[in-house]
């Protein structure tokens, strides 16, 4: 190899060992320790005053006036426990560290040199000196090598991490395959968590986009209503909410309009209006508004327990707050639930009766294919002034009131 002008072709190692590389190193020292000895056989040239080292020749072969091939590196000492970017081709692939037990480069120095314990092969037989001298350097390279790999074994049982317990980890046959499978284990893991990490970060990242694409949208259409003039939602009206029709049909699950903006699904969205519970005295606590609410908008929905007519009759000595469908229309399919909010409910179970009601009941369906979506909604009928006290005739003139004597309807 040596002689020749152009380098042989070089394989980017695959694994710590790789043989052309070991010839080729071989032979520059070889080829460095033969041009030595010529300088040194002339007299009138300079002998090496320096300290002069194999390993540093590896590594400053570049400096030296020896182009090697690929070499941009401008390597290191070649000393214990360095990283030292080879002065070889496709050093840049093949940074090495060298074992901090190796051989040093003394030692290296010292067999180049032939100071090594042995008979010194004669000079004048060159063909078997030099082949004693390659295969001299070649071991020490294969022992420096191995122990390389023996330290780096080694960092990786000290890099592991622990388990499960200290006591454990320690107790642990700690042999170089053990380590290694250990090591293989412990970076798929640590792949699969990357992996993993990059989905969660892609999903929140998606999440994020569609939050805020939806409240781009809301911004929008809450600034469109305003434009053309129409109210928002909160205080909306509702086109059935008029004391004429006693059901309302909001869209549902099954309506393709787009739910931000639909004007359909008024009591889906809750109450809007700021409510007070107020002392009424004899009445008990009853329920004000702040604001001015216009005729025909949604105030409030009456929720609680869902309960069938025969239940709420087992329970209707216990409780004020049952609200039944029959109140509010007189029939629907024949089916007449009861509605209580004894202890489940909100505000509008405070509501207070009057023959002179400022609100109206209505039954809402949300979901037109599930009888279990009945709702009860109350609208205003007129104008309601801040402050007046929202009321309701729980005895529609078609329903007989439980304590009316003679028909008549009992009121306030
Ligand atoms: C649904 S609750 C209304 C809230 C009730 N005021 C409270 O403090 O819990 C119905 C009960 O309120 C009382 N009530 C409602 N309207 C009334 C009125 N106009 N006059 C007297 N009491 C009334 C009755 O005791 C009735 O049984």
């Amino acid at each position: 190899m040596l002689g020749t002008t152009q380098p042989p072709a070089f394989v980017p190692p695959t694994s710590m060992w790789n043989p052309l590389l070991d010839e080729y190193l071989i032979d520059e020292i070889l080829s460095l320790e033969d041009e030595q000895r010529t300088r040194g056989s002339k007299p009138h040239q300079t002998p090496l005053t320096a300290p002069y080292s194999c390993a540093d020749n590896l590594t400053n072969l570049s400096s030296q006036g020896r182009p090697i091939p690929g070499n941009n590196s401008s390597g290191g000492s070649g000393h214990s426990g360095s990283p030292v970017g080879m002065g070889i081709p496709g050093a840049m692939q093949f940074r090495h560290v060298v074992s901090s037990s190796a051989p040093s480069s003394s030692d290296m120095d010292q067999l180049v040199r032939g100071s090594s314990q042995g008979p010194v092969p004669s000079a004048d037989d060159p063909e078997h000196y030099g082949d004693r001298r390659k295969k001299d350097i070649h071991n020490m390279i294969e022992r420096r090598r191995r122990y390389n790999i023996n330290d780096r074994i080694k960092e990786l049982g000290v890099m592991l991490p622990k388990g499960a317990s200290e006591a454990e980890f320690r107790e642990m046959k700690l042999n170089q395959g053990t380590i290694l499978k250990a090591s293989c284990d412990y970076i798929r893991q640590l792949q699969k968590d990357r992996d993993s990490m990059i989905k969660q970060q892609q999903q929140q990242n998606k999440l994020e986009n569609a939050a805020k694409q939806y409240a781009d949208r809301v911004r929008h259409h809450v600034a469109q209503s305003y434009k053309s003039g129409t109210k928002p939602k909160a205080i909306r009206k509702l086109n059935s909410a008029n004391s004429s029709c006693d059901v309302v049909v909001e869209c549902g699950e099954h309506c393709k309009c787009d739910p931000i903006t639909c004007r359909q699904r008024v009591l889906q969205e809750g109450r809007q209006i700021p409510l007070v519970l107020f002392w009424e005295g004899r009445k008990g606590w009853g329920l004000r508004t702040i604001f001015k609410i216009p005729k025909n908008v949604f105030v409030g929905e009456y929720v609680g327990e869902v309960i069938t007519f025969a239940e709420a009759k087992r329970r209707n000595k216990h409780t004020k707050y049952q609200f039944s469908l029959a109140t509010a229309i007189t029939k629907l399919d024949n089916k007449f639930l009861v509605i209580d909010a004894t202890s489940l409910g909100n505000e509008t179970r405070f509501i207070n009766h009057s023959c002179n009601p400022n609100l109206v009941a209505k039954l809402v369906i949300t979901n037109k294919y599930s009888e279990h979506d009945f709702r009860i909604g109350f609208y205003s009928m007129r104008d309601i002034e801040p402050g007046e006290e929202l009321t309701l005739n729980y005895y529609p003139t078609n329903v007989k009131p439980k304590n009316s004597k003679k028909g008549r309807t009992k009121c306030w």
